[in-house]
């Protein structure tokens, strides 16, 4: 398959790689999110030693390592000779330093480090020496092991000051998703999306020649389904008590959200789950985000899954195991997943206009958001998005996803729950976005041509936004 999206990120990292002067790209994300495939296409045309760590022994690695360097600029016996990281890399900076630009990549760094601790350290007096200046020659770590990436960069690393751009990589966003699915119409994006999220390595398994409904039949609802186990794989290779993890997603997917009802869930302490849930955040699995209008102080936040395929998988797959196994997955299609499916996108829904509006508002409105969320923990309503602009300005959302028309009604009482809310209380200019998937009565669509700051988004003004 094609390489997909990610332009954003293809041109920071290429400005880095065209830039006259030695780099340190440190590259990380968690895994599945096409770090390596990314990698593979920011190197496309240049000059390159890639080498891509196992979890073997550092001599082995090494080894490894020399034949990479060994194909690209030659295999002299003084490499093989060589013992040590630090006589093979200074190896490849004296020989390649005619070479401008060459890019040394090493993938899967944190492997390295279970048997080589001291690679830093190596690699820091490899950058200071200079020798890296004279081929402005390119340094690319990259891994999957968040934390290990993430403490590379921290104060107390020999790396630390030393990298010239960092970058976590993170799901892709709806508008590239599209591109996946190139034969669905834009509701449809927004169902696949919802499922697999932005996610490349679950997307590129879908066959977007097929339905929706025989995708996720052959990835999730078949004994040998691809993701049937995936969730579980995901935290097998990412951490060491991956059922207790396991428990906590079932409980944040359940609608527990605060650290009580999930400790209560799991029948422990709210106090014990603590480094549990720091660890998921670190994964970028869960999040926690706070109601806009909440104080400084205010301990209104939630945990909410930030893993559609997880969501998915805890609401749909994990009950209905046995019937899958005993081959009925269609059924669970036909009698779960379909009557439920609405109610499970009502959610979705609303993370895709967040998403939205902190990406493409400015399309809209002319004013990029300076924050993006949601307001809830009042008795009588929650708001489904909301943000303030740059210029100062606010707006609210409502988003809905069931068959039903968006109407005045619906307008009304968007406005009545902006003035109910602290958020942008006296603001001057307040805007509306009423996101629909069925679409707006004829007197909505009216009042918004009119103006009013009155904005509506259809299915295929979020699949394919202007910008
Ligand atoms: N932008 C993309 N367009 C199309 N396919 C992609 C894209 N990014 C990744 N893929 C595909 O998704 C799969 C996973 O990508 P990749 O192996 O690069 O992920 P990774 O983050 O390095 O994973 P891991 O950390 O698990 O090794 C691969 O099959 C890859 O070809």
């Amino acid at each position: 398959m094609d390489f997909l999206g990610r332009d954003r990120e293809l041109k920071l990292v290429r400005n880095e790689l065209d830039s006259s002067r030695p780099s340190l790209i440190i590259l990380f994300g968690r895994r599945r999110i096409g770090k390596s495939r990314f990698l593979r296409e920011v190197a496309k045309g240049r000059d390159e030693i890639y080498f891509q760590a196992t979890r073997v022994s550092s001599l082995l690695n090494l080894e490894q390592f020399k034949a990479e360097v060994g194909k690209t600029i030659g295999l002299k016996p003084q490499l093989n000779a060589l013992s040590n990281w630090e006589g093979v890399l200074h190896y490849v900076a004296e020989h390649a330093a005619e070479r401008q630009g060459l890019i040394i990549t090493i993938d899967e760094f944190p492997y390295l480090l279970d048997d080589e601790p001291a690679l830093p350290s190596i690699l820091q007096k490899f950058w200071d020496s200079g020798v890296l200046g004279q081929g402005a020659m390119k340094l690319i770590l990259c891994g999957s092991a968040i934390s290990q990436m993430e403490e590379l960069l921290a104060e107390r690393n020999p790396l630390y000051g030393r990298k010239t751009l960092s970058m976590d990589m993170k799901q892709l966003p709806l508008s590239d998703v599209a591109k996946f699915f190139p034969e669905y119409r834009a509701e449809d994006i927004i169902r696949a999306y919802s499922i697999f999220g932005g996610i490349p390595y679950y997307l590129q398994l879908c066959n977007s020649s097929e339905s929706l409904r025989d995708n996720v039949i052959n990835l999730l609802l078949t004994e040998t389904g691809t993701l049937i186990d995936e969730p579980n794989t995901l935290l097998q290779t990412e951490l060491r008590e991956p059922a207790f993890y396991s428990s906590i997603l079932a409980a944040v997917s359940s609608g527990c959200n605060s650290k009580s009802e999930i400790a209560n869930r799991l029948g422990v302490k709210a106090d014990n789950i603590g480094p549990y849930m720091a660890k998921l955040l670190t994964l970028d699995l869960i999040n926690n985000p706070k109601s806009l209008d909440a104080d400084e102080k205010g301990r209104n936040r939630r945990y909410r899954i930030a893993d559609s395929l997880i969501s998915f998988w805890h609401r749909f797959v994990r009950q209905n195991l046995t019937a899958i196994s005993s081959g009925f997955g269609e059924d669970v299609y036909d009698r779960i997943v379909e009557p439920q499916f609405s109610d499970y996108m009502g959610i979705e829904f609303e993370d895709i206009a967040l998403e939205y509006a902190k990406l493409h508002i400015q399309e809209i409105l002319g004013v990029p958001a300076q924050e993006v969320g949601q307001i809830w923990g009042h008795a009588d309503f929650d708001i489904d998005v909301a943000g303030r602009l740059l210029d100062g300005a606010f707006f609210y959302g409502e988003c809905k996803w069931k068959s039903r028309t968006i109407d005045l009604g619906h307008v009304r009482v968007l406005r009545e729950r902006s003035e109910k809310t602290t958020y942008g209380k006296g603001a001057v200019v307040k805007h509306f976005l009423l996101f629909s998937r069925v679409g707006f009565s004829s007197d909505v669509i009216d009042l918004a041509k009119k103006g009013n700051q009155l904005h509506l988004l259809t299915p295929e003004i979020l699949v394919k936004p202007r910008g």
